[in-house]
């Protein structure tokens, strides 16, 4: 399904961005910068699709609108609160992330990682109730993982630990939704059944994610930002953004941008490195 229709301006005065990265600056390591002057806001019910080089930003920007890192200037605002001051659980209820391939641990089983997702709305005994566990299961069937529920996370292949772990992202039940790479380890039916999946929770939340196939992200975003050397080079709807220009300076590629008629995107035939 197209999503290209943008979300419409908010009107003066009507509920603050979802995410809102003002100024942003950011770096491991002092005085190596990984992220300059990032300026983003994400309006409610937007889907953006982050793109670039590898090692231009991206996965570090989505931890710091996941308030996972702390910027070296500039902040980062969750639903107007800045999210420096927001604890752990509170952030925990106003943004799931799905990261970049972890590591399992020995032993857990797909039930179990899953379950995680529910820790911000526990008890105070961090008790399970009844209905914390049906949240659980109905991520589970909607990332379609239902029958891989008891097996060990190690013995998953990768394609199906990614869509557990969109399960636990989704178990959540977070208006944000930030997924890093959420196709990668996929084949191309499960790309395309995750994107899907992605487009219809997007129908009623905001997500930002991280994609390299240019093609999906001018599917299934709203608005693509491209960033470059830590920087915004491009950010806008998909027929503005992905330009042969865009290929050549973000990406280092010469190649054509055509326009599928079918679904109203564009889409790229990539020729050659620059
Ligand atoms: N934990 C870390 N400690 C130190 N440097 C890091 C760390 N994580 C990332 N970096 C560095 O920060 C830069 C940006 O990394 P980041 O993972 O944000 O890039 P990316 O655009 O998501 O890349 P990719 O497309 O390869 O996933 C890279 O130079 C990377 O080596």
């Amino acid at each position: 399904m197209p999503r290209n229709d943008p979300a419409p301006d908010a009107p003066a005065g009507s509920a603050p961005a979802a995410l809102h990265a003002e100024g942003v600056g950011f770096g491991y390591d002092a005085g190596n910068p990984v992220l300059r002057g990032v300026h983003l806001e994400v309006r409610q019910g937007e889907t953006v699709a982050l793109v670039g080089r590898n090692g231009c930003g991206k996965s570090t920007l989505l931890r710091l609108l996941a308030g996972a890192l702390r910027p070296t200037s500039g902040r980062v605002l969750v639903g107007g609160d800045d999210a420096a001051r927001l604890g752990r659980r509170e952030l925990a209820r106003r943004v799931a992330v799905l990261h970049q391939a972890l590591p399992p641990v020995p032993g857990m089983t797909a039930r179990q990682l899953v379950r995680q997702g529910r820790f911000a709305h526990r008890g105070v005994l961090g008790m399970l109730r009844d209905t914390e566990d049906a949240t659980a299961r109905e991520a589970m069937r909607r990332a379609g993982v239902e029958e891989l529920a008891d097996r060990p996370l190690e013995a998953l292949s990768g394609g199906e630990r990614q869509r557990v772990r969109l399960a636990l992202a989704l178990a959540q039940d977070a208006p944000v939704l930030l997924l890093d790479e959420p196709t990668t380890y996929l084949d191309v039916r499960h790309q395309l059944d995750v994107l899907e999946l992605v487009a219809e929770f997007a129908e009623r939340l905001t997500v930002v994610m991280v994609l390299h196939e240019l093609d999906h992200a001018a599917r299934y975003a709203d608005r693509i930002v491209a960033l470059r050397e830590g920087a915004v080079a491009a950010d806008g709807p998909p027929r503005e953004v992905v330009r042969e220009s865009l290929l050549r300076d973000v990406f280092g590629v010469r190649g054509r941008v055509l326009h599928d008629d079918r679904l109203g995107t564009p889409y790229c035939r990539l020729d050659a490195p620059v």
